[in-house]
């Protein structure tokens, strides 16, 4: 079994995975690594420039990656903040059932929430992160993808509430037997 990490932007799964890892001996893998180690090691915002900032070639390339990591066993999938979502023909987000089918096959789903107010701030400082829009706040797509999270989720729980190795420690002792790294 596989160990997931979803949530928004800055909420800590990257750092909450590295903790995880050492609690479970599973190696991280991360989705947007693994992305850019597809694309000969350019960073997610040069992927982004490169296929014109087509959000939905994005989610296919995601997509595509996620199919592989998902049938390995015993890591820990650090997802991109996007990891729900798909577009529709609108172009609007909606639930990915593709995306979130594989990963939940042999994966426990850990969900970190935070006040997206200050994801989007703490985000905001950071120039590895490409605005996900230029029509809507980060804020707001944070707020609108909130129950997309929850949707998927097997343990939902606030990221900024503890210390990061309380929060790894408190979620390592919710993760079923198969996912603890003990068997
Ligand atoms: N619990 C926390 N308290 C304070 N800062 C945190 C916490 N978790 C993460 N951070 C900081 O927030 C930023 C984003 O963390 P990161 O693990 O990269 O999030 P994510 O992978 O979810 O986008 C980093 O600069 C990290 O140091
Ligand atoms: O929220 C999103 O749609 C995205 C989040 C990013 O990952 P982080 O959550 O690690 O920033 C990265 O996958 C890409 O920029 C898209
Ligand atoms: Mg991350």
């Amino acid at each position: 079994m596989n160990i997931v990490l979803i949530g928004p932007r800055g909420v800590g799964k990257s750092g909450a995975s590295r903790i995880l890892a050492r609690l479970t001996r599973f190696p991280v893998l991360s989705t947007d690594l693994l992305l850019s180690y597809e694309h000969d090691g350019l960073p997610i915002p040069a992927i982004l420039r490169a296929i014109d900032g087509d959000w939905s070639r994005f989610r296919d390339l995601e997509y595509a990656v996620v199919a592989k990591v998902a049938r390995l066993d015993g890591v820990i999938i650090d997802t991109g903040g996007g990891v729900v979502v798909d577009l529709d023909d609108a172009g609007g987000e909606i639930y990915s059932e593709r995306k979130l089918s594989l990963l939940k096959r042999n994966g426990f789903i850990v969900h970190l929430t935070g006040d997206p107010a200050r994801l989007a701030a703490r985000v905001a400082r950071d120039p590895n992160r490409p605005a996900l829009s230029a029509a809507h706040s980060e804020e707001a797509i944070m707020r609108r993808r909130e129950p997309l999270y929850r949707r998927a989720a097997d343990l939902t729980v606030d990221g900024a509430r503890m210390r990061r190795e309380e929060l790894a420690e408190w979620i390592f002792k919710r993760l079923p037997g198969a996912a603890s790294g003990l068997h």
